[in-house]
């Protein structure tokens, strides 16, 4: 089953709840939040105040994606606030093993993310300890740029690097993801979807959703 993340980078900030309650009643499983510090990422978004306001509000897995240096600094506090899944960049971790080991020890699920340039051999020896790998498929910082081609065979990589071990972590992907290019995500070994653009910056968030899962799900029939 493909699950889908809608990120708010996309939303309208003045009626969040409004447009968060329309991806989960069009049926959004988690609820993709883009952290920016301004340092790892040449942006600045939102901070653990905002996870703290949608908590309780929706049902969708809290997802925080955190573009951060030094994210050990803010795991406790995200999670304070509600996050259900944290992902730190293995960029940004010195420590990647202890990163991942205090938040999973803090109660939540783990991700490991990766930006398009850097190799999953980077990740290989805490696959066993991650819930989540977060594949780029843009360089972050912003919502609305173009799907990377390119990060398709490291989708496969991943894939591959997971059912060799039989660890059942989520292959995410995030960046440019839209009804043309999830089926190619997908194909590759993708079961997390992540859309900012394409849902929240659509007009139309339950037929963008209907249109993305309609994506992802002719991709699973074909392979039946
Ligand atoms: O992490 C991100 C950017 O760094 C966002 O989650 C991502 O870009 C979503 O936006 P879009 O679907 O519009 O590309
Ligand atoms: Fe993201």
């Amino acid at each position: 089953m493909i699950k889908l993340a809608p990120s708010i980078l996309s939303a309208n900030f003045a009626a969040l709840l409004e447009d968060v309650l329309k991806a989960e009643e069009a049926g959004a499983e988690y609820l993709h939040i883009d952290v920016m510090d301004g340092h790892f990422v040449p942006n600045l978004t939102v901070g653990p105040l905002v996870v703290e306001a949608l908590k309780g509000r929706c049902r969708m897995c809290l997802d925080v994606h955190l573009m951060i240096e030094n994210p050990d600094v803010f795991i406790d506090r995200f999670i304070a606030a509600g996050a259900d899944l944290v992902t730190v960049h293995a960029e940004a971790c010195r420590h990647l093993h202890r990163t991942l080991s205090t938040i999973k020890e803090k109660g939540a699920k783990a991700g490991v993310a990766l930006n398009p340039a850097t190799s999953p051999r980077l990740i290989e020896c805490i696959l066993p300890m991650a819930d989540l790998v977060l594949l780029m498929t843009v360089n972050p910082g912003f919502g609305g740029q173009q799907f990377i081609p390119e990060v398709l065979p490291k989708i496969r990589q991943v894939r591959n690097m997971l059912d060799e071990r039989g660890i059942k972590a989520e292959i995410q992907v995030d960046g440019g993801i839209n009804a043309s290019t999830a089926a190619a995500a997908v194909e590759a070994g993708a079961t997390v979807l992540v859309a900012g653009s394409a849902v929240f910056g659509s007009g139309d968030i339950p037929s963008a959703i209907a249109q993305l899962r309609t994506a992802a799900m002719r991709v699973r029939l074909n392979d039946s």
